[in-house]
């Protein structure tokens, strides 16, 4: 078996099946739903986009695509196929980062990052966790544990692991928390060079600096879903609390 490189796979053409590729889905809770009904579809070289308020259904909406929940109604293809999360094929290209407290507190930093990348058969394993600590600036920081760590310096040991695997399909809820302005700007920076480069990106954000480097597509999430540019989707989400810090 061939090993794997932690880079994103090459852009499918158009004519092949999207990455995701969600039909009239419905996402909520046992039976009640908690925004609109939601189509759309993400090829390789695509960034979509979830925005709207707290409490929209931005997060319900990207774990039943990836499904982590079940849909009310409608379906999910991710490279064609139904969407299970046990898959092989499935964990292979799908990486997935939401939860902040989805650590091991025995194992160090790169102890995380070496299991991540060495199960998803990366060949150069210690190549590869020794540039994402030096990306995402934890390299002095290698043998701590996640509780001796700031929660921005958790945050970026959780998406540190993201990069540290292949992945066809990335899918990020709001990234963006609890990086310092710099982090968030390097990290834009660099999706926005892999979505170029062919990966598929779905991320719910809250930032619009962050959106506008990276999307190139967005859904407003609400009651009724709209579809929007990326520069509508910036200008909507500057504009939710006007009386923020
Ligand atoms: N496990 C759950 N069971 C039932 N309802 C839930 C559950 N988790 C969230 N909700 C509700 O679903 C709705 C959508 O929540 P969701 O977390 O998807 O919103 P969001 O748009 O991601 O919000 P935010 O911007 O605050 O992260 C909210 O009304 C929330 O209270």
């Amino acid at each position: 078996m061939s090993k794997a490189t932690n880079s994103p796979q090459k852009s499918p053409a158009r004519r092949e099946p999207a990455v995701v590729r969600a039909d009239k889905l419905q996402a909520g809770y046992g039976t009640t739903a908690v925004c609109g009904v939601v189509s759309f579809s993400l090829h390789g070289g695509q960034a979509m986009a979830l925005v709207g308020p707290n409490g929209a259904g931005k997060s319900t909406v990207v774990k039943t695509v990836v499904g982590q929940l079940e849909a009310v109604s409608g379906t999910t293809l991710i490279n064609g196929a139904e969407v299970d999360d046990r898959t092989l094929d499935f964990r292979r290209e799908v990486a997935v980062v939401f939860d902040d407290d989805a650590f091991f507190p025995a194992l160090t930093v790169e102890e995380h990052l070496a299991i991540v990348s060495a199960g998803h058969g990366v060949e150069d394993v210690e190549e590869t966790i020794s540039a994402e600590l030096e990306f995402f600036g934890l390299a002095a920081l290698a043998k701590s544990r996640p509780y001796n760590l700031s929660s921005g310096q958790r945050r970026r040991m959780l998406l540190a692991s993201a990069f540290v695997r292949p992945r066809s399909l990335l899918v990020l809820d709001e990234p963006e928390q609890r990086l310092d302005t710099a982090m968030r700007h390097r990290l834009a920076t660099r999706l926005r060079a892999e979505v170029d480069a062919g990966l598929a990106l779905l991320v719910v954000t809250h930032d619009p600096d962050f959106l506008s480097t990276v999307a190139t597509k967005a859904l407003f999430i609400a009651d009724t879903i709209h579809t929007m540019t990326p520069t509508q989707a910036a200008v909507a989400i500057a504009s939710e609390n006007p009386h923020a810090d």
